[in-house]
């Protein structure tokens, strides 16, 4: 079967990722590619490294009711309507790359989120972090996970799953600037990026990055786990996350060499997700669609540290997206992902 595939939102950076990897996918048959800002140009002309030779077209100008699958790459709270325009209209599978469809319940999503642009379809979603929770079986929307909650959920399920009495889990991430997207921002802006560091997803006092409802959601899907602590800072990076994850225990600390045997059991059957003695680093994933994990005990303090590094425009974006697309019509998870497992 020859796929039609259209990608919403194709200009940005999580979309143009999406064009990339589709135009190699031995299942797409035709892509579309909406731009509502850049309508009408030649996406080479926007991202000459891509070889899609086609144009960006007005969302409108896609016969949705065509698309075996459509590929939705808007922010948060902008998603949702074009999600439900394509059901509407008959695409077969919405792929979500937004935060939109992610938690369990509208009241979560509006105190993180504000109002919800389509409420009735909240319940049809799966979150696609098949290494976790599978494929999705029958559902036509799949939330795409966000890339620092897909880093952190990998690390920790494993040991939430198995280890009782979790008594404070602590996520320190850092994440390259490509993962604030293609918009101009003052954070983003060369001048503040370059040569600096620096916390976010703090304000008046508090920290309150909207990814820590999603990561404790998740977690308690698979185990007991406390309130998490999250803070994410912007490093010098184009590309690339890495997350520093402490938890404390009641009772005994798992041994680190466990934690590793418990990654193998999970993960072994999985193309994208690997867990080795050594730290990982950025450099090791960025341009892939591989996570790695590692784990150390710091025996003085009585904890456990677990690392985790992926490529948050690949495996924290359209890699997974196409990973789950993959899954979800019951192809390899890796089909047309090999040359960046
Ligand atoms: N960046 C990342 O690492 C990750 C992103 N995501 C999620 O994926 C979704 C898309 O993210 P991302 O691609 O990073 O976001 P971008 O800001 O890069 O793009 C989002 C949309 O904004 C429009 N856009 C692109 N460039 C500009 C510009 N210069 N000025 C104004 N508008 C512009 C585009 O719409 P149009 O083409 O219609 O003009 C684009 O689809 C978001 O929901 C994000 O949260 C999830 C995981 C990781
Ligand atoms: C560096 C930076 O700004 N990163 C983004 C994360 C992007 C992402 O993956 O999150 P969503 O898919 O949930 O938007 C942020 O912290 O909001």
């Amino acid at each position: 079967m020859s796929l039609s595939v259209g990608v919403y939102g194709g200009s940005g950076y999580a979309g143009s990722e999406l064009v990339r990897l589709l135009s190699a996918h031995p299942k797409v048959g035709s892509l579309s590619v909406a731009s509502r800002g850049y309508a009408g140009r030649a996406v080479t002309e926007v991202y000459p490294h891509l070889v899609y030779g086609g144009e960006y077209v007005l969302p409108e100008r896609i016969d949705a009711s065509g698309l075996d699958v459509a590929f939705v790459a808007y922010g948060h709270r902008e998603s949702a309507e074009t999600v439900r325009e394509l059901l509407e209209a008959g695409a077969g599978l919405v792929v979500d790359l937004s935060a939109d469809f992610r938690l369990p319940e509208v009241g979560m999503y509006e105190e993180w989120y504000g109002a919800h642009p389509a409420p009735e379809l909240f319940g049809e979603a799966h979150y696609g972090l098949p290494e976790v929770f599978g494929a999705a079986q029958g559902r036509r929307i799949i939330a795409n996970p966000g890339c620092y909650p897909t880093a952190a959920l990998l690390a920790l399920a494993p040991v939430v799953r198995r280890a009782g009495g979790i008594s404070s889990v602590t996520i320190n991430a850092l994440s390259g600037v490509s993962g604030a997207g293609a918009k101009p921002a003052v954070k983003t802006h060369f001048v503040s990026a370059n040569e600096n560091a620096n916390a976010y997803g703090v304000s008046d006092g508090e920290t309150n990055h909207r990814h820590t409802p999603e990561i404790e959601t998740m977690l308690r899907r698979v185990g007991e786990c406390p309130a998490v602590t999250f803070v994410p800072h912007l490093i010098p990076a184009t590309r690339g996350e890495f997350e520093t994850i402490t938890v404390e225990f009641e009772g005994e600390v798992p041994d680190a060499r466990e934690v590793l045997g418990w990654y193998a059991e999970d993960y072994g059957g999985w193309r994208f997700v690997e867990a080795r003695e050594n730290v990982p680093q950025l450099a090791h994933v960025a341009n892939t669609n591989r996570a790695r994990l590692s784990a150390a005990n710091d025996r003085r303090a009585g904890k456990l540290v677990l690392f985790a590094a992926l490529d948050n425009l690949l495996k924290g974006a359209s890699g997974a997206a196409v990973q789950n697309m993959n899954l979800a019509l019951g192809y390899a998870e890796d089909l047309g992902l090999e040359w960046l497992a």
